[in-house]
């Protein structure tokens, strides 16, 4: 039996709608959130992921502010600007679109945000946070991924989690969530000897590389929940890590690409956006 598709489109309606009822609360206590974006040189997907964080945030009717800076901005100027940011009242979450052109620090750049309106979750202390249990916005990427398997109904206590990749934005968080949700976590990435002996043995397996077709139906137990984090382009086409069409005939959930992780990614930075005016407005 082919798998059940999970849709990050629908989950990410779910989710949107409760955000408005909070927004509308919010509203009425003359508090609207603010998201701050900004994107600095001309890398076509990081506009297109801009665009779809506009996009959102109009639909929730969030104050937004896109500042679009040239490639050969200085260092100074962005960490200026992230100042300004972090005493404008207008503003709860602030977001600087990675990856930076590589005359500009990225680890200066997140230090210099305010962890209270690091809505993407990177500064260390929201990391270290995450960490030991304690209150934190966590990385809009993993976070999604948690949501999608709670409200998709799966079960994540005493599971087995196989994640595939160790960046600091998606595969070290993912694996401290689900260790949160006192799954039994595995960490393979590009050094693991024999990975397919250890995706075999995923009941939730997330692979999160960066390379169309590191997955295939052969390295999958028959009935795991596969949730497909890369984002690769193939022929000018969005695939993820997997190949999904074999995949989905042994996984019993699955994520496609696009529709799956990505609109929850824009969702959960919503989420956190949303936290922060209400913690603002305490
Ligand atoms: N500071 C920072 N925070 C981020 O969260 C961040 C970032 N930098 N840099 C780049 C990555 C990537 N990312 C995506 C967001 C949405 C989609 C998304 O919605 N994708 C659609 C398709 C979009 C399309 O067609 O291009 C989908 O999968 O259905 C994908 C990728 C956020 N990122």
């Amino acid at each position: 039996m082919p798998a059940n598709v999970i849709s990050g489109k629908e989950v990410s309606a779910q989710i949107r709608a409760e955000l408005k009822d909070e927004v509308a609360k919010l509203a009425a206590k003359g508090v609207q959130p603010g998201l701050a974006v900004i994107l600095v040189g001309n890398d076509p997907a990081s506009h297109s992921y801009v665009k779809g964080k506009e996009k959102a945030s109009i639909e929730l009717d969030f104050y937004s502010e896109i500042h679009r800076l040239d490639e050969n901005v200085s260092e100074e100027e962005v960490l200026l600007l992230i100042k300004k940011l972090n005493a404008d009242p207008k503003i709860h979450g602030i977001l600087v679109q990675l990856p930076l052109p590589r005359h500009i620090s990225e680890h200066k750049v997140i230090l210099a945000i305010d962890p209270r309106k690091d809505v993407d979750g990177f500064h260390p202390q929201n990391v270290g946070n995450m960490y030991i249990g304690l209150p934190a916005f966590l990385p809009c990427t993993p976070h999604g991924v948690i949501q999608m398997l709670k409200r998709s109904g799966v079960e994540i206590a005493g599971k087995h989690a196989v994640v595939i990749g160790r960046s600091n934005i998606v595969g070290k968080p993912m694996a401290q969530l689900l260790l949160s949700e006192n799954a039994t976590v595995t960490i393979c990435h590009s050094r693991t000897k024999d990975l397919p002996s250890f995706t075999r043995q995923a009941d939730i397996l997330i692979p999160a590389v960066g390379r169309a077709g590191t997955v295939r139906a052969d390295m999958v137990k028959p009935g795991a929940v596969v949730i497909d984090v890369g984002v690769n382009r193939v022929d000018g086409k969005l695939v993820g890590d997997c190949a999904f069409e074999e995949v989905s005939e042994v996984a019993s959930m699955i994520t496609p690409v696009p529709g799956g992780v990505g609109p929850m990614t824009i969702t959960m930075l919503m989420y956190n956006t949303v936290e922060s005016a209400k913690r603002h407005s305490e």
